[in-house]
């Protein structure tokens, strides 16, 4: 029962990031076995269930190796078929169970025991009042992740790019999801580091073909469109956008998915679908003129109509607006203060107003993105980012 539950946590936790660690796993099992060899059958399964109960999260990576060693310990070596591509989540657990190699199941037994003992210590040790640093979710490189006062807040984080999404970003951010769904914050936030809450899709997502050219990068597109905009549709706890600054495209698009949308009056809000030659997503071919009116959802999706934060206000896309001087003060005095509300109440709250959307949306999300897959081999498209990323190779 142990072992279901931790493979279904496990399932459960998208795991870029254990993709990346499960390469690291043979660093782990040359240190834990410096310890005495022979951990019993009983001290194994007692560390399957201790297991269950430790207080903090130990996080995708530790959860892999703990995952890679239990197979091991019970089954021997993996000798099952590698997963697909697209199996992020089984292929993770495959390539760090492959990793262990011939490691014997008593080695492994007692790695595991050793690796349960390890985390329970530091579980107790661990103080109440966290240090800054710690704060701070470790294994993203494209999102700064930070748990306080019941908030888990995800940063989008490549400034220097403003904050535009590439393939990583938009990987990470699913993951981030799936983690926030499932750790004990109340609500989660969404904001964008320097001066850009997000400018979109990051147009040289275009340019890395894959060997089955250009269908192949558009199915693949699609793919990871239509999963990245399921994870807003089916996010569970109260999502809040902190729009700081300009959103561009699908970081505007999926607004019309959160529960609350601050934004300071620095923010603008832009989808220049037509002018790229493609079409809307993230939902907002239904969301938008369901929040605003057919005849402002037009001007926004077909004739790239960037609004200003009061007129996003306006229109219903935006909760409220802030003075960008007192912006960060005055939404997190209030996040603050929201949080601290009945997790579960905010949580079935949410599932009533949205659920019975939920059939729709996702229905929607596909269409759209298969539209996308279509929109993207277009000559209009083509040129359009080709235009883009030449007058930025000019700069
Ligand atoms: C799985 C795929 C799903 C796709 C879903 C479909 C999504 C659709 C969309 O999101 S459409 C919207 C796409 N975004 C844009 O069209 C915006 C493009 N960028 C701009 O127009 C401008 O950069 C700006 C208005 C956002 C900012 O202008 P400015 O203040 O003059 O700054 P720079 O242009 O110098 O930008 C600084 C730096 O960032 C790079 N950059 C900005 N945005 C993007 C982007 N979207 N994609 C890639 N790179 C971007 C820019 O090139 C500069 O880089 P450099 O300093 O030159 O290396």
């Amino acid at each position: 029962m142990a072992v279901v539950g931790l493979s279904g946590r496990l399932a459960r936790c998208y795991c870029l990031r254990a993709v990346r660690s499960s390469l690291r796993v043979p660093a782990l099992q040359l240190h834990v076995s410096k310890t005495a060899m022979g951990a019993s059958q009983k001290d194994f399964e007692s560390a399957v269930n201790q297991v269950k109960l430790l207080k903090k999260d130990p996080g995708n990576e530790v959860k892999l190796k703990l995952y890679a060693l239990y197979k091991q310990a019970t089954e021997g070596p993996c000798n099952t078929p590698k997963p697909g591509l697209f199996d992020l989540i089984n292929k993770a657990k495959w390539d760090a169970w492959n990793a262990l190699g011939d490691l014997p199941k008593e080695t492994a037994r007692q790695n595991y025991v050793d690796l349960v003992s390890g985390l329970r210590s530091s579980s107790d040790s661990s103080s109440q009042v966290k240090p800054e640093a710690d704060k701070k979710q470790a294994g993203y490189e494209t999102l700064v992740i930070t748990s306080e006062d019941h908030i888990t807040k995800i940063m989008l984080n490549r400034p220097a790019k403003k904050n535009a999404l590439n393939t990583q970003m938009y990987q990470e951010i699913m993951l981030a999801l799936e983690a926030a769904s499932k750790d004990d914050s109340t609500i989660t936030v969404f904001t964008g580091s320097g001066d850009y809450y997000s400018s979109g899709n990051d147009l040289t997502n275009f340019t890395d073909i894959p060997p089955g050219g250009v269908e192949e990068k558009a199915k693949n597109g699609a793919i990871l469109l239509r999963d990245f905009v399921d994870c807003f549709i089916d996010f569970p706890k109260p999502l809040v956008a902190v729009v700081n600054g300009p959103a561009v495209g699908i970081s505007v698009t999926v607004l019309g998915l959160f529960d609350l949308v601050y934004a300071s009056d620095r923010a603008t809000f832009h989808t220049p679908f037509s002018h790229l030659g493609q079409t809307p997503e993230g939902c907002s071919s239904y969301t938008f003129p369901k929040i605003m009116g057919l005849a402002k959802a037009v001007e926004m999706l077909i004739f790239g109509k960037k609004l200003t934060a009061g007129e996003a206000y306006a229109q219903g896309l935006v909760t409220e607006v802030f003075p960008d001087s007192t912006f960060e003060k005055e939404v997190w005095t209030r996040l603050k203060a929201y949080s601290k509300l009945p997790r579960n109440a905010m949580r079935i709250s949410k599932q009533i107003i949205r659920n019975h959307e939920k059939e729709k949306l996702h229905a929607i999300n596909a269409e759209e993105s298969s539209i996308l897959q279509e929109r993207w081999l277009s000559d209009e498209c083509v040129n359009a980012v080709m235009n883009f990323l030449s007058q930025k190779a000019k700069l």
